[in-house]
């Protein structure tokens, strides 16, 4: 679909769906070069993404399948989302030793686990989308209330892309200014902010059953970052080994996957936070080994 550059290809897995079709469409639009592959355990799906987007079109045709429900926490689709991604592992085989796995299919934190696992390549080389869209959503939200560009705003949602995220508020910035400093944030409830930026995707879920162009945009930046080595930092899944766990946290993505991976200084309450979110996401990692694979024979 795009111009052939050779060693630069991207594939997107279950690109035949909502969320691999808006990505596969920022790609282009992003004019990221690359050779574009879609896969999908549904040939026409992908067939027919491709013909869609190939018409420039950005709304391509509904088939929700294995996305979240209205209401539906992320937790719940482990167990069918942790048999899909092992079963996409296999079929990749053999896997380059090179190859960059980004994975954005939820619960995000413990798939991305699952498919290093899986995958077999080094933790660095496995990452997830994670909380960049909900950090991004937080940033909008926050240049909406004290009219600065959200781009100037540093300010990063961790831990777990799911109901335990939580926002790094004592480490957040307006370029060097405390983002707390702000008068227009004096005496705001800064929980209700966090929550709202939480809910959005559960509130684009009912009303529209699905999300995907953000989700799309995130994973054709990211790509796009892997390709072009730009050492751009971002808040991945990605393994931390202070915490012995996939989690979401700031680090640098370029040619080689993840390669450097920050502190963030954080006051009781934000420490305790991401507690509950790194033990939340190894009690998930743990529930999801204890689920029996379906025979495939
Ligand atoms: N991380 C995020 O921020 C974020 C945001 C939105 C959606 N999601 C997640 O992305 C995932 C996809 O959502 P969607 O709306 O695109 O769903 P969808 O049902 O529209 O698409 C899923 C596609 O995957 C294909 N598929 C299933 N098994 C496969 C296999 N073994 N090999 C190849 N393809 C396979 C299906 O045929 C389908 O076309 C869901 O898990 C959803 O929860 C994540």
């Amino acid at each position: 679909m795009a111009p052939r550059v050779p060693n630069k290809r991207i594939s997107v897995i279950g690109g035949g769906g909502m969320v691999g079709a808006a990505t596969v469409n920022a790609l282009i639009l992003k004019g990221v070069a690359a050779e574009l592959l879609i896969v999908d355990v549904a040939p026409k799906a992908a067939e027919g993404q491709a013909l869609d987007i190939a018409d420039a079109s950005s709304t391509p045709p509904g088939r929700p399948s294995y996305p979240q429900k209205p209401g539906e926490p992320r937790s719940k689709l482990l167990g069918t989302n942790k048999s899909i991604m092992n079963d996409i592992c296999t079929q990749m085989q053999p896997i380059r030793p090179d190859m960059k796995i980004l994975v954005v299919a939820n619960p995000v934190d413990v798939l991305t686990h699952i498919v290093w696992q899986s995958s077999k390549l080094p933790k660095n080389q496995v990452f997830g989308s994670g909380t960049y869209l909900d950090s991004g959503r937080l940033r909008s939200q926050i240049a909406s209330m004290i009219d600065v560009h959200p781009q100037s705003i540093n300010a990063y949602v961790l831990g777990e892309h799911g109901d335990r995220q939580f926002v790094a508020w004592s480490a957040a910035r307006i370029q060097n200014t405390p983002l707390l400093d702000h008068p227009k944030l004096k005496g705001i409830e800064l929980d209700s902010i966090r929550q709202e930026v939480m809910r959005k995707a559960y509130a684009i879920i009912e009303a529209k059953r699905s999300t995907y162009f953000g989700i799309g945009m995130c994973s054709a930046t990211i790509a796009e970052s892997v390709l072009n080595n730009t050492q751009e930092v971002y808040p991945l899944v990605h393994w931390v080994e202070a915490h012995q766990a996939y989690i979401s946290w700031p680090c640098t993505v370029g040619s080689n996957g993840v390669d450097q991976s920050f502190d963030v200084p954080l006051n009781e309450q934000e420490q305790k936070a991401l507690g509950v979110a790194v033990a939340a996401i190894k009690d998930m990692v743990k529930e999801a080994e204890s689920i029996e694979e379906p025979r495939k024979d």
